[in-house]
């Protein structure tokens, strides 16, 4: 087995997909931030885009399409970040829409791979150790990405709207599709039938899937298991193929003193795992100019016993089926 170069281990591989602003890179952002950047590689996988926007503009189909991207190197380079090894990898600059100088990236002790097509092949899949899917109820997603791409990206909303709509039938063939293959589904969104107080955050609920073992909970949420009137709670879902599935909800309107309670519980569970380098809980939960998120910080939360688990174990990633 090839080990990492320096560190005489493999990194831990976790894969964030989803659609386009379906807040892949904000959940990422947080990690990283809170593992710190010394420690983490985040790779977006939207640099494998096989034209630039302009021919793009000419193609028959979106970026969403696998023929639209690079996806036998991008495979080649999850193998290799898998095994501890070095890539060149091509950068896709969203400012300008330009395909620019590829980058050395050297994977640190977690790698952290995140777009829009991560987990679409089956070789793909096998490179991860953790693989999360966002999936925003659709019309929350494209209020998001109107803004996002209104202000970051240079279009205008009609011209977003319109590629959305372009966009749905290659969503549904190969974005969505994803979702099955996920450890856990995250889904941010409002909680039916509530008027809560303008700035109240989104509420998470996330799919805890059987493929790989979850901490466990019941105790942290101290007797809430299956109470839907506490705002942290865990219930017994059908996934999509009818299984039954663990699905916690964290409702955006819990007190700070509630989620307090709960986040200490997770963070003082972590502290044996860390290892040298203690993460900052202060990273968790950010949500840009938009203030923070207790759902948010503690879906991050509990992605960091994954990730300090298996990095603690060093087991191997190659190992899982796909
Ligand atoms: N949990 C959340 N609560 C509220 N707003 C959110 C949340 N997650 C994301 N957003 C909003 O959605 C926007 C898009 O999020 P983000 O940039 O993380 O998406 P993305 O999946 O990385 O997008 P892309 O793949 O298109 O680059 C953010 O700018 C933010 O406004
Ligand atoms: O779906 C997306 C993921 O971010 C982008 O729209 C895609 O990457 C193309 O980028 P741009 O719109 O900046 O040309």
């Amino acid at each position: 087995m090839l080990r990492a170069r320096g560190s005489g281990r493999r990194p831990v591989m976790l894969a964030i997909a989803g659609d386009s602003a379906a807040g892949k890179t904000t959940l990422t952002r947080g990690l990283v931030r809170c593992l710190g950047a010394e420690r983490m590689t985040a790779v977006c996988v939207d640099d494998y885009h096989r034209y630039d926007r302009a021919e793009r503009a000419g193609k028959p189909f979106t970026a969403l399409h696998p023929d639209c991207n690079h996806i036998d190197i991008m495979e080649q380079h999850l193998q290799l970040l898998s095994m501890g090894e070095p890539i060149l990898k091509p950068v896709y600059d969203h400012a300008t829409g330009e395909l620019v100088r590829p980058e050395l990236v050297e994977p640190r002790d977690f790698v952290i791979v995140e777009g829009l097509l991560p987990l679409h092949t089956r070789l793909a899949r096998a490179c991860f150790d953790i693989s999360v899917y966002l999936d925003p109820p659709e019309p929350l997603r494209h209020s998001w990405k109107v803004r996002r791409d209104c202000d970051k990206r240079g279009y205008s909303p009609e011209q977003v709207m319109a590629e959305l709509a372009r966009r749905e039938p290659e969503s549904a063939a190969y974005i969505r599709p994803q979702r099955k293959y996920a450890d856990i589904v995250v889904r941010f969104a409002p909680v039916a039938g509530r008027l809560d107080p303008p700035g109240t955050p989104l509420s998470a609920e996330l799919l805890l899937r059987p493929t790989i073992d979850h901490p466990e909970l019941a105790d942290v949420l101290d007797g809430a298991s299956g109470d839907a009137d506490k705002p942290l709670h865990l219930r017994l879902h059908r996934d999509d193929d009818g299984r039954p599935v663990d699905a916690l909800h964290v409702h955006g309107y819990v007190s700070p003193e509630e989620s307090q309670v709960v986040k200490k519980a997770i963070w003082e569970r972590l502290g044996a795992r860390a290892g040298a380098g203690l993460p900052d809980p202060d990273a968790l939960g950010r949500l840009g100019d938009a203030g923070t998120s207790d759902p948010l910080a503690i879906t991050q939360l509990l992605l960091l016993p994954h990730l300090l688990n298996t990095f603690t174990c060093g087991e191997s990633s190659l190992s899982r089926p796909a």
